[in-house]
């Protein structure tokens, strides 16, 4: 026994998420899981970041820092910042690998996140494993894996309706899919993350994925029966979920300055569902006139509101907004979310449908009015109201704008009528089976144990 502690804690793993909040998230908190097995964890950060992330002061975790071709420069656009980073990145990692060659803990595997497949090769070329971690839904990498393989045919027209057919999914109509198997449009780079994530997926040591059994299971076994696939989700931290990790309140490494104190305040004088949160995450960026129409639609529906508009999207906020609204609103630049979908005084949440903020309102209990913007939210969003019925999605006019209207009559929806109790109800079956999917005896747990086991028992990290 005493030799196995010693065994475990030698085993070193590497985590390296793509640099944004909603891939960090996920992962940070797979490594909080891991390291509660024993293992040592560090997780990777890299220059871009470095200056923005606020870090917690003590953690199981340690957190390194590597060049990834930016210091305190901006790159001039989403193609230039991965042309660098892909061209600097790899060889920090191997620099990263070797330096703890030297030292007592050298590194085993590393848990790359999917979108980075080249961290495989880097990990083959330093004699350790690798692991690729999917940040998105199963249903939406297999819509893209059929874009790929030519089952889904594309591009799609939007006119007449398709409804498309795939297997271990429900029909899906043009604006359930992610659009980017439409093509790249403006987002080339994004693209080629999504579609790259598949590249090598046949050679890596391990597949993880951000999902819990009971909410997609069709596509995961469909999934499964490919590839061995381990669902270790939702990542969400543990005190929210089975309370087994002490010290597990928050994610713990944030991009961005939560206003909590106020947010807090300000729900805790609030009543029991009285409250709409509204959020798009970390990287969606509303147009000026979808944000006005937003804005109007909260005031017409004389609900309470908490707004986060990052600091970057607060000058699209209609002059005197906040002033006209003071009595029932509150805008912040950024909240603790989590501790904010958990108070009893939010009745609602208003999302873009990024995966984190899905599993985070389907594991808290709290029904959605879903309004995707890109990539993999539309099929969420899909999801969400369709399958496991917790929320309506809004409607776009012909100029594809939510209008104020529509927004009040979403809120008014759940906030106040029979649909709203029925998704109410029908959220609280989710979040028991979040619980339980972490849960001791859970898949998630598992799936750690094994790969904790097999990590220890082999010399450099491979499948044996
Ligand atoms: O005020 C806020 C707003 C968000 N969050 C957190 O930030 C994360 C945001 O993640 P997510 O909801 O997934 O949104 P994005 O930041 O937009 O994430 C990107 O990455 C996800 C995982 O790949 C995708 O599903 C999304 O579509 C993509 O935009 C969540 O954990 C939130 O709890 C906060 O803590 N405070």
């Amino acid at each position: 026994m005493e030799k196995k502690q010693t065994d475990v804690r030698e085993s070193h793993v590497l985590v390296f998420p793509f640099p944004i909040q909603g891939h960090i998230n996920p992962m940070l908190q797979f490594s909080k899981r891991l390291a509660s097995k024993g293992l040592k964890v560090t997780l990777i950060a890299s220059t871009s970041i470095a200056k923005s992330m606020q870090t917690p002061q003590e953690s199981s975790i340690n957190i390194e820092t590597i060049f990834d071709g930016f210091q305190e420069e901006k790159a001039a656009s989403p193609v230039e910042y991965m042309e660098r980073y892909e061209a600097t990145v790899p060889q920090s990692l191997a620099e990263l690998i070797e330096k703890h060659g030297s030292t007592p803990y050298p590194v085993k595997c590393i848990v790359y996140d999917s979108v980075m497949p080249w961290a495989l090769d880097v990990a083959r070329s330093s004699g350790i494993s690798g692991a690729s971690f999917f940040t998105q839904s199963c249903a939406v990498c297999v819509i893209y894996y059929h874009a790929i393989q030519g089952a889904l045919k594309v591009p799609l027209e939007e006119e007449p309706v398709a409804v498309v057919s795939l297997p271990s999914l429900p029909q899906l109509e043009f604006n359930d899919l992610p659009p980017f198997v439409n093509g790249a449009g403006s987002y080339p780079a994004i693209y080629e993350l999504v579609f790259g994530q598949f590249s090598n997926i046949d050679d890596a040591d391990w597949l993880f994925w951000n999902t819990f059994n009971g909410l997609e299971d069709e596509v995961v076994n469909w999934m499964a029966s490919k590839w061995p696939i381990k669902p270790i989700g939702p990542t969400i931290p543990s005190m929210f979920l089975d309370k087994r990790l002490k010290d597990d309140k928050d994610y713990g490494l944030s991009l961005f300055k939560p206003n909590s104190d106020a947010c807090m305040k300000w729900l805790d004088s609030k009543e029991p569902s009285s409250v709409v949160y509204v959020s798009f995450g970390s990287l969606a960026a509303l147009g000026e006139d979808q944000m006005a129409e937003l804005a109007w639609g909260l005031k017409r529906s004389n609900t309470y509101f908490l707004w986060v508009v990052r600091e970057s999207e607060k000058e699209k906020l209609p002059n005197n907004f906040v002033e006209e609204t003071i009595e029932m609103g509150l805008v912040v630049t950024w909240s603790p979310q989590l501790e904010v979908l958990a108070h009893k005084s939010v009745g609602c949440f208003i999302t873009h449908c990024g995966w984190n903020s899905t599993l985070e309102a389907l594991s808290l209990g709290v029904p959605m009015v879903a309004m995707p913007q890109w990539t993999d939210q539309p099929t969420n969003a899909k999801f969400i109201t369709d399958v496991w019925q917790v929320g309506i999605r809004v409607k776009v006019d012909e100029k594809g704008i939510v209008t104020k209207e529509e927004v009040e009559r979403c809120i008014r929806e759940v906030m106040e009528e029979d649909a709203g109790n029925e998704m109410k109800k029908n959220s609280e079956k989710w979040k028991k089976l979040a619980c339980m999917a972490v849960d001791e005896g859970g898949a998630p747990n598992k799936n750690m144990e094994e790969f904790v086991t097999k990590l220890v028992c082999s010399s450099n990290g491979f499948k044996e």
